[in-house]
């Protein structure tokens, strides 16, 4: 769809109130707008840089730091903040929720959103929590854009007995700005999520800092020749540190066990490397190739 296009059908919603215009929150702002879901987006941020930033940009009609502010006549409520300011934002916002309010989130963990979020949210209030799995390694409402969740997956986690007209709308929002939407229990969504993101961004970590570890001389020619695999590895692990300090903390169980697997599986390579086995590496890489190959061809059927 052209960035002028037309929207194809009337506002799903009258007022969305995002919370955190980083991003995710600014990408959805842009998408609730461009594809005529939301009559309204506002939104509220701690960071009065980024309030400014998205108005200067057309992003939201208006921004505040004003939790209640922001909350007035929204018929939906978005937390778009880093997982770990949940429990506060929860917190603040329960007494501002008035009965039929949808609130929703983008959080790359789930099963924290119903402990830290769920607590705080009134009867006549639907929780319907969710996460697109699309992004990038950068930050801030300058980053964002209205086709980021276009062709991607947004799983959608409502707890047990969630209203299902609520669902629906929450489903019916990803759909219209673009995604494929897959109906999954949090806990699940963690274990699933771990290995497919957050092991990856561990490892690139991980290795990031292992060759800015190097001496200098080595170090100097990382830098010159990481044009392939090696730089590939440096843009995930750009992606930003309070994000992922705040995944990895609310998601501790699921990545320390697939992180256990991961370290057998290397130490399993690592013999192979000692003792000379081809064979195996051979078998390994063959797996791992198919299975690249496999995801490809899913793609473009
Ligand atoms: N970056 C990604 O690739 C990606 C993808 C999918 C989901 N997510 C999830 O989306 C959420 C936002 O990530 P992002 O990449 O947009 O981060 P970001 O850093 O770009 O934006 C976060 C915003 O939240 C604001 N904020 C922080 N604490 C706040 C608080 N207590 N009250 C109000 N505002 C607050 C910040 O000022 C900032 O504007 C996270 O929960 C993350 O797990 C991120
Ligand atoms: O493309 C990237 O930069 C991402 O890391 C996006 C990515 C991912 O791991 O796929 C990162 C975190 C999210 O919660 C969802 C998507």
């Amino acid at each position: 769809m052209s960035e002028t296009a037309a929207p194809l059908a009337a506002p799903l919603f009258d007022r969305v109130a995002i919370v955190g215009v980083g991003l995710i929150g600014s990408s959805l702002a842009r998408a609730l707008t461009h594809y005529g879901v939301a009559r309204q987006v506002v939104c509220a941020d701690r960071s009065p840089e980024h309030c400014a930033k998205a108005v200067e940009l057309g992003i939201v009609e208006r921004a505040t730091t004003d939790l209640a502010e922001a909350l007035e006549g929204a018929d939906v409520v978005v937390l778009a903040t880093p997982v770990g300011a949940f429990a506060e934002v929860g917190e603040q916002l329960g007494p501002l929720l008035r009965p039929g309010m949808i609130v929703t989130d983008v959080g790359s963990v789930k099963q924290a959103v119903l402990r830290d979020v769920g607590p705080h949210i009134p009867d006549g209030v639907h929780l319907i929590p969710g996460h697109p799995v699309a992004g990038t390694e950068h930050s801030g409402p300058e980053a964002g854009f209205a086709t980021l969740f276009q062709g991607r997956w947004c799983i959608v986690t409502p707890p047990p007995g969630a209203n299902e007209g609520a669902v629906d709308k929450v489903v019916t929002m990803w759909r219209r700005i673009g995604s494929t939407v897959e109906l999954m229990d949090a806990n699940h969504h963690d274990r699933v999520l771990a290995i497919t993101s957050h092991l990856p961004h561990l490892i690139a970590y991980t290795i990031v800092g292992t060759a800015s570890d190097l001496e200098d001389d080595t170090k100097s020619e990382v830098i010159k020749f990481s044009a392939g695999g090696f730089r590939d590895f440096t843009r995930i692990a750009a992606s930003d540190p309070v994000m992922w300090r705040d995944v990895f903390l609310n998601n501790r169980e699921a990545v320390l066990e697939i992180l256990q697997r991961f370290t057998e599986d290397l130490t399993a390579l690592q013999r192979a490397i000692r003792w000379g086995e081809g064979e195996q590496l051979q078998d390994h890489f063959t797996k791992t190739r198919a299975i690249r190959r496999g995801i490809i061809d899913a793609k473009q059927a």
